[in-house]
């Protein structure tokens, strides 16, 4: 599978004039085309660092990212915005965008200086409506819809973008169980359909082990990448929480309270 992002050496974390904060070090990960890849981790242990670092948003303290071979922080942002894409959990500013609107922002990266859209450009947009089935949504005002809708909105905002690589910070957090394993769903369809490559910060660690293709486990120790079943076989879940009453059965491939 084609590699479109690695890291060489990486030691993320925070620099200030008095001290450096490493959250983790010695991070050698690689994302393929074509897979979906869940980041999983306590609270603190340092996922949004990471997806902060990988995307350019943050220095490394060491190593570097290449993104198709090339250093990331070599990139021009127009060039970066083509190939990566980014969804954060943040609140959006205050406008008065519509649904449609803010999804048709994914294709500034391609629309000319005064942004006119394209029918391609309309296109894509109508394209990832669909996909995150929220077309019945397009011509609400952003602030009425809910948190779990706006989620979706962003990801198809992200799909707009076409770019090869999307990632994702907690993208299920405000969805219900349901809205979850179909979110769950499409990036897997995503994945498997268009050959771009999803990567995702969740806390929804037993669907993340039945649908993702590879997984990255962040620990205080180690960091591993792996698919799901050789991280149930060698145990890397055991350490993911350090509390006696919550334990990994192997067996089910889940957690469960003791
Ligand atoms: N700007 C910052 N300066 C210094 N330390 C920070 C900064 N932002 C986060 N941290 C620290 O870095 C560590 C990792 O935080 P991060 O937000 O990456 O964790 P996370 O795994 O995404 O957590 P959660 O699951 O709770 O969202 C935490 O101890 C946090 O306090």
């Amino acid at each position: 599978m084609k590699s479109i992002l690695k890291t060489s050496n990486l030691s993320i974390g925070y620099k200030s004039k008095k001290s450096t904060v490493v959250i983790a070090e010695n991070l050698n990960l690689n994302l393929s085309a074509g897979k979906l890849i869940s980041l999983i981790g306590a609270n603190g242990i340092g996922k949004s660092t990471l997806l902060r670092t990988i995307t350019g948003i943050q220095e490394p303290l060491v190593g570097n990212v290449f993104l198709n071979d090339k250093n990331i922080n070599t990139y021009k942002p127009l060039d970066l915005a083509q190939n990566l894409s980014l969804v954060l959990t943040e609140k959006l500013p205050p406008s008065n965008l519509s649904v449609f609107e803010l999804v048709a922002l994914g294709r500034q990266p391609y629309t000319n200086w005064i942004g006119t859209l394209t029918p391609t450009d309309i296109e894509k947009v109508q394209e990832a409506l669909q996909l995150t089935q929220i077309e019945h949504l397009a011509q609400k005002k952003h602030y009425e819809i809910s948190d779990g809708q706006l989620q979706k909105v962003l990801i198809a905002r992200a799909l707009a973008q076409d770019t090869p690589l999307i990632i994702l910070d907690e993208p299920t957090t405000h969805l219900d169980l349901l809205h979850k394993v179909s979110l769950f769903k499409l990036l897997k369809k995503l994945t498997q359909e268009t050959q771009k490559c999803i990567l995702f910060s969740t806390h929804d660690i037993d669907l993340a082990i039945q649908l993702s293709d590879e997984m990255i486990i962040m620990t205080p120790e180690l960091i591993v990448q792996d698919e799901p079943c050789n991280l149930i076989s060698n145990g890397s879940f055991a350490n993911l929480f350090k509390d006696e009453h919550i334990i990994f059965d192997a067996e089910k491939g889940k957690f469960v309270i003791t």
